[in-house]
């Protein structure tokens, strides 16, 4: 009976006292002698060491967990196969496969050998943590009272709106730059665009499930107000139901390859490549324009010609004006490597060549993802330690799937140094214009005028960008996608609304996983949030376990020499170490079909961003750290010369010498 008790008290973990007389009023006789009072005595003894252990225990594991490195937490072996079982039994296509191919399938499949389909374009967003609806399906998450959470929208107004920070970041524009471009190699949720008014509709009986989200707006809005907006158009994500596979709860589906292999300039599928294929000499379409390279027009209302939009791997390369340029530098960049690998290789077949750039190309981006972008988003050692810890042997047990909490949380965070404004800067170092980010979204013409391509890669290098804090520039706050006599929309409050959308975890659950202690209260999220900040968000959520994700993840304070704050620091860490050591193509990765040779390698290694500078654009003198921003006062000395320092040797490349 002790034992049974004990044992009892034990599994469930700290549910002791109650649990105990609640069984003992109900089940046990009536105590007469001395024995039993004696023995009742000891029960309660024993429950109460029993109790004091396991708060021991608790706090102990909590701290060991603390301290746990993010790996031991997310990468047990069976974590991922658990969460998206019944997409792969269900709807996961069968795919065959030759594994000694040395190249990457333009969707990713056959990456790893036992589970082929693995981080290929359509297959899910992996989950890290259930999801979170308030039926368990698909309705969007409510407070633990049952309650509405707050309006993703009152959330911005309270909490983020007119707290921007103005002192500028000794990083660039480039960097945001950078992340964006990221950020689209490896995820792009569809969104049930259907070109309803989803707000025409919204106090109506029944609505469409795309128009199943819109966002309220507070009436006193300081800036929706003054247009008498108290709805904002949003429509839900597709989910793996428009890609035939009914799965609740709710499923999302990567649009993209999930690995970093260059997909956004070149498809995700073979239709989308060979649209992109010119295929003479290795090289992509493009248009000459001025004797610059442009990636080729579609044609969209090519009537008008300043209504052009550009092709590429990606639906998102006309989104604002620097993801057009990398998506143009890139097609540049791919285009100048086959030129070369054919003067080198003149037997090279077009395939070969195209497959080879592409290759190299691929390799270029995740190195300069690793060793340059990384390290200032991550901080150094956390990168070095956690992101590149470890040999480079490929894991076939590690998934390399995009998660869902990195994909609409932890990445999303650095929505908050994308800056308001771009300068365009000539060779002389003058700004020759200023535009806003949000005046020029899907609609890129802008950067073919003249040497504004030029002007506008010189200004993201030479132009500070906005420093990494708990807010989105003004204008994304308002004026996303808005057109000439209309008000635009927030990307906070999209970053929000999306969250709950896809089912996201609360920040609490979140913080969990990445080894922090659970808040049992606002007070304790002082370890993360600064004091101010937790007060704003008692007066808007009902408990702790309310807090979106992204919210908490952007109020956080950075840790140590990194943008983001500890538990986006996590996820993101998780989804890079993954998408490196799951990925059987990546570039330094020894033992494998794909695998680079010693002086390839040795090339490869040595290039980065400021050689594809060089390579693409006429800007020819660069700062040694291509992320950071110099003072033009120091121009000569803080610089280097495209001829001297930036050339790129493709002798290894040239088979004849090492056959
Ligand atoms: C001018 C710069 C940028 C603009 C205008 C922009 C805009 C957007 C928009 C409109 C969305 C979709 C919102 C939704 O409907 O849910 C989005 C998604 C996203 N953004 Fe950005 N963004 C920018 C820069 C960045 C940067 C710098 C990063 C990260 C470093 C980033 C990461 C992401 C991610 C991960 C997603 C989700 C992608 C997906 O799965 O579809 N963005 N962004
Ligand atoms: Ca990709």
């Amino acid at each position: 009976m002790v034992n049974d008790i004990a044992l009892e008290t034990w599994t469930k973990n700290g549910e002791t006292t109650g649990l105990l007389l609640h069984r003992n009023d109900k089940d046990s006789k009536p105590l007469h002698d001395y024995r039993s009072q004696l023995f009742v005595i000891f029960v309660i003894f024993s429950v109460l060491i029993i109790t004091f252990s396991i708060s021991v225990v608790d706090f102990w594991s909590d701290n060991d967990q603390y301290v746990q490195s993010l790996h031991a937490i997310i990468k047990s072996k069976d974590h991922f196969n658990m969460k998206n079982r019944e997409y792969f039994d269900q709807c996961a296509p069968i795919v065959s496969c030759d594994y000694s191919d040395k190249y990457r399938t333009s969707n990713g499949t056959c990456n790893n050998p036992n589970n082929p389909i693995w981080g290929s374009s359509n297959t899910p967003f992996i989950r890290l943590v259930d999801a979170h609806y308030s039926d368990g399906i698909s309705k969007l998450r409510a407070s633990s009272d049952g309650k509405p959470l707050p309006s993703a929208r009152e959330i911005q107004v309270k909490l983020f709106l007119n707290k921007q920070i103005r002192i500028p970041d000794k990083n660039n524009q480039l960097l945001m730059q950078w992340g964006q471009f990221i950020a689209h190699d490896v995820s792009n949720l569809a969104i049930d665009t259907n070109g309803e008014d989803c707000c025409a509709y919204k106090n109506q009986h029944w609505v469409s499930r795309a128009c199943e989200a819109t966002i309220t707006i507070p009436i006193d809005d300081p800036v929706y107000s003054k247009y008498n907006k108290t709805c904002m158009q949003f429509t839900r994500a597709m989910t793996s139901n428009n890609y035939s596979c009914p799965l609740q709860p709710l499923t999302f589906i990567d649009d993209a390859s999930h690995f970093i292999d260059g997909s956004q300039i070149y498809g995700s599928n073979d239709n989308v490549v060979s649209t992109l294929r010119s295929f003479t000499g290795g090289a992509l379409i493009s248009v000459l324009d001025n004797n610059q390279e442009f990636c080729p027009h579609s044609s969209f209302e090519s009537s008008d010609t300043n209504k052009y939009l550009y092709q590429s791997g990606d639906s998102r390369v006309n989104l604002n004006l620097g993801i057009a340029l990398f998506h143009n530098m890139f097609l540049r960049f791919h285009n100048f490597v086959a030129f070369k690998l054919k003067t080198g290789n003149a037997m090279w077949s077009d395939e070969k060549l195209y497959q080879e750039s592409r290759r190299f190309v691929g390799a270029i981006i995740q190195h300069i993802t690793y060793t340059q972008f990384l390290p200032i988003i991550l901080g150094k050692n956390y990168t070095e330690d956690e992101v590149l810890g470890g040999n480079n042997k490929y894991d076939p047990t590690v998934n390399p799937s995009t998660s869902q909490e990195f994909s609409t949380g932890a990445f999303r965070v650095l929505h908050n140094i994308v800056p308001a404004q771009h300068r365009f800067i000539d060779s002389n170092f003058t700004t020759v214009q200023v535009v806003n980010v949000t005046d020029w979204m899907n609609c890129p013409y802008l950067l073919q005028q003249g040497s504004n391509y030029d002007h506008l890669l010189r200004g993201l290098l030479n132009t500070e960008g906005r420093l990494s804090q708990p807010s989105y520039n003004s204008l994304i706050s308002y004026l996303m996608f808005h057109s000439n006599n209309s008000i635009g929309v927030d990307l906070l409050s999209y970053d929000i609304q999306r969250g709950r959308d896809t089912g996201l975890p609360p920040y609490n659950k979140m913080r969990q996983l990445c080894g922090l202690p659970v808040a049992k209260s606002f007070s304790d999220l002082v370890d993360t949030i600064p004091t101010d900040d937790i007060y704003d968000l008692e007066t808007l959520y009902s408990t702790v376990d309310d807090i979106d994700f992204i919210v908490g993840a952007l109020l956080e304070t950075p840790e140590n020499d990194s943008l983001v704050g500890n538990t986006s620091r996590c996820i993101i860490g998780d989804f890079f170490y993954r998408s490196r050591v799951g990925d059987r193509f990546f570039y330094d990765n020894e033992g494998q079909s794909g695998q680079f040779s010693k002086y390839q390698l040795e090339v490869l290694k040595s290039i980065n961003l400021d050689h594809i500078i060089c390579a693409t654009s006429s800007v020819d003198n660069l700062q040694k750290n291509i992320f950071s921003k110099v003072d033009n006062g120091w121009y000569s000395s803080m610089k280097w010369s495209c001829s001297q320092k930036y050339t790129i040797d493709f002798k290894p490349w040239e088979e004849e010498l090492y056959d």
